[in-house]
Parts: structure tokens; C-alpha cells; sequence
């Protein structure tokens, strides 16, 4: 059988990538998903469409695919930080581009369009660690160990050739140096490297994608619209978790609030106020709390919050902290200020009960009773 001649290969190579171009157009534009990054990796898929032409070999052709490389993998660091939604600012991906450009456009002026290798080499070496960090970090929460270091090695890759085709440039390498020097139009080695490259890289961000969108739907099946606090069956979930803790004798509190009179809130003010007076409760609610804590709203006006490694005393100042916080900070409607007051209900379980079986029916009941006497007071029980 006839092997793949290098200019076959990279015409595939090509091809792929005006594929690759199109589907995250398409994702950016027909589907609205993850636009900005999708743009942006669109455009490095076809920024190396004119790096992989097979253009005549001039001193030239080596300057404008190293330019079109190098603006690949920035767009393409761009697109990775956008789709990962990390959030550090790109002053480091611009100041490669912006200090390697100035770079070539002065090797171009004057009169060295062959000397592009190097500068390009160590900025897409750069640009490429920068990927695989930004990978590693953004994915690691999300995919096992495995598929992480999966899709950031294909990144590794790329800043590995890159040092080597410098070291090579340098003579450091000796024999060896001569594959990596070597045109892409006469290497069917390299050629096939460079198509076996964009496809991991392609799966890589598509994995990263799927990732964004699960987190996505993760998050809006787990909050509340309104407040942004955990819905009723993301915190009933997280109770599961942390009960699972009181059987290993780790105390837990479980704190329900509730506002007081807020249907005169709603009457008075209206339903758009009411609804500002939650979100004013939430962040109040939510400043009081450690990071530990998990904030959730059951529905209505009703809150819960579950306060991990808490026994009753320690929550009981919790509760009363946060009941003060709330009536000392009025909530402010079109200019006039409304004191809100809640009441709060609480149960608390630790170590001694060893059926670990805190629930939110005994930190409901606690709540009613603090209604009943009189609102806006702290109720509470051991479990
Ligand atoms: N604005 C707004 N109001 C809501 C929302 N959910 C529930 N409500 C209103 O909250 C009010 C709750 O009223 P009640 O259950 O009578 O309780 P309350 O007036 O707070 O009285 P106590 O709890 O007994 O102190 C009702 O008028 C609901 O319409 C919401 O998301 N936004």
C-alpha cells in the first residue's frame, strides 16, 4: 500500500480544521453555547488553515505560517480560558502575542523572514504550558485524574515540540535536529504528528465543553433563581451528606428561618419588593456563614441553613448573630427603608446520637415555636 505522502496529510489536516471552524461557528451562532469561547476557538481552527497550506517554499512561507501558528494558539489559550471560565485576566496570553509580533513584524521589515522559528517556537511554547495549566486547573474539579491529564497532555505535546524545534534551531540537538527543521510539506512524519495533534486537542476542548455544560445544568437544577441559594432538593441532599457525619460523631446543626409578616411586605410594596427582600436576606444570610456552611432556600420566605461541625451552643449564637444582623440592617425598597425581622428554628445533633437521624422536621417544629411565642426569636433543640 501507498503511504500517506506529507502534502496529503496536511491537506486532511486542513480539511479537519475548516470542519473544526465551522461546528464551533455553528455552536456560537445556531446554538448559543459557551459564545465568546466557541468564537474564539473557531478562529484558531481557521488561523491554521493558512499555516498548513502547502504554500511554495520561500524564506517566506516559514515567516507567515509561523505567524498564523503563533495566532492559532493564542486564540486558542483565549478560547480555553473562556470555556473554563477561570478567572485571571489575559494580560499574560497578550503580552506573548504583543511582544512576539512586534518581534516578526521588525525581523519582516528588516529584510529576515527566515529567522521567524525561534521567537515563534518560544512563544507557542509558552502559550502551550499556559493551556495545559489552565486545563489542568479548570478541569480538575470536574474529571478524574486520568481524564484531565488526557486532555492537558496533548498541550504538553505541543510545548515539548516547540522547545525541541528551538534547541534544534540552536544546534543543541545534533543529528536529530534535521525532523524537526524539516519543512512540514516534505515530512510525512511530521505531518501525520500535526493531525494527530489537532484531533486529541479537538477532543480535548470538546470534553471541556461537555464539562461546561454539565456544570451548567448541575447548577441550575441545584439553585434557586431568585437567590441563588441551593434549592429544597440540592440541601436536602447535602443533609444526606452530612448526616452520614453525625454517625461518625461530628456534630451538626440544622437552622430553619423563616420572615415574619412577610406577606405585608408583599401587600405593601408589592411582589418585586417582596422578592428584593429575599435577595437582601440571602446575602445577609450568607455574610454571616462560613465558607463550611450550606445555604438553602425550601421555598417562600423559608430558608435553611445546615451548619456542619456545630454543636447546639455554637449555633445558637450563630442564630441569634445572624436574627440581630437581619433586624439591625433595614431593607431599602424605592428609597423608603423596611425593618425586616425572621424567626429562626433549630436543632442541633452531635456525637452522642449515634442513629445520626437530625432531621428538618424537629428544626420546623423549633421554628413554629418561635412563631407562636411571639417572632422574631431564636428556638431551639437537641436532637
Ligand atoms: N415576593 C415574593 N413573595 C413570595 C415568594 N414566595 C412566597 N411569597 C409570599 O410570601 C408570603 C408568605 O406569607 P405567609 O405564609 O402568610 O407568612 P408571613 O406573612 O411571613 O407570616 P408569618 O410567617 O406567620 O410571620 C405569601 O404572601 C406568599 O405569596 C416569592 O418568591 N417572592
Amino acid at each position: 500500500m501507498q503511504p500517506l505522502d506529507a502534502p496529503t496529510l496536511l491537506m486532511v489536516t486542513v480539511v479537519f480544521n475548516c470542519f473544526g471552524a465551522l461546528v464551533w461557528a455553528a455552536l456560537a451562532l445556531l446554538f448559543r453555547l459557551a459564545p465568546r469561547a466557541a468564537w474564539l476557538v473557531a478562529g484558531a481552527h481557521l488561523s491554521l488553515v493558512p499555516a498548513l497550506l502547502p504554500l511554495p517554499l520561500t524564506p517566506w512561507s516559514g515567516w507567515w505560517a509561523d505567524a498564523f501558528k503563533l495566532l492559532a494558539t493564542a486564540l486558542l489559550a483565549l478560547g480555553v480560558r473562556q470555556l473554563m471560565r477561570l478567572s485571571q485576566a489575559r494580560w499574560d496570553i497578550i503580552a506573548i502575542v504583543g511582544l512576539t509580533a512586534l518581534l516578526l513584524l521588525w525581523q519582516a521589515l528588516s529584510g529576515e523572514g527566515g529567522a521567524s522559528l525561534v521567537p515563534t517556537s518560544v512563544a507557542m511554547a509558552l502559550l502551550a504550558m499556559i493551556i495545559f495549566r489552565d486545563v489542568l486547573i479548570g478541569a480538575a474539579p470536574g474529571f478524574s485524574t486520568l481524564v484531565t491529564s488526557l486532555m492537558s497532555a496533548p498541550f504538553a505535546a505541543l510545548a515539548g515540540v516547540n522547545v525541541l524545534r528551538v534547541l534544534a534551531a540552536w544546534g543543541l540537538l545534533g543529528g536529530g535536529s534535521t525532523l524537526l527543521l524539516h519543512p512540514r510539506q516534505q515530512s510525512p512524519l511530521l505531518a501525520a504528528l500535526w493531525l494527530l495533534l489537532c484531533l486529541c486537542i479537538s477532543m480535548g476542548l470538546v470534553a471541556l465543553l461537555l464539562h461546561r455544560l454539565i456544570t451548567r445544568i448541575g447548577q441550575l437544577t441545584s439553585t434557586d433563581t431568585l437567590t441563588g441559594a441551593l434549592n429544597r432538593r440540592a440541601l436536602q441532599q447535602r443533609l444526606v451528606e452530612l448526616q452520614a457525619q453525625v454517625r461518625r460523631g461530628r456534630p451538626l446543626s440544622l437552622l430553619m428561618v423563616d420572615v415574619d409578616h412577610f406577606k405585608r411586605v408583599n401587600d405593601s410594596l408589592g411582589h418585586a419588593a417582596g422578592d428584593a427582600a429575599l435577595v437582601h436576606l440571602t446575602e445577609l444570610l450568607r455574610q454571616g456563614i462560613r465558607d463550611v456552611d450550606v445555604l438553602g432556600r425550601m421555598g417562600g420566605e423559608e430558608f435553611c441553613l445546615l451548619l456542619p461541625d456545630t454543636p447546639l451552643a455554637a449555633a445558637v449564637e450563630v442564630a441569634e448573630r445572624l436574627r440581630a444582623r437581619l433586624q439591625a440592617n433595614p431593607f431599602v425598597w424605592q428609597g423608603r427603608s423596611q425593618t425586616l425581622t425572621a424567626s429562626f428554628g433549630l436543632a442541633a445533633g452531635n456525637s452522642d446520637d449515634a442513629s445520626g437521624r437530625i432531621g428538618l422536621g424537629l428544626a420546623d417544629a423549633q421554628l413554629y415555636q418561635a412563631k407562636a411565642q411571639g417572632r422574631n426569636r431564636v428556638c431551639a433543640a437537641q436532637a
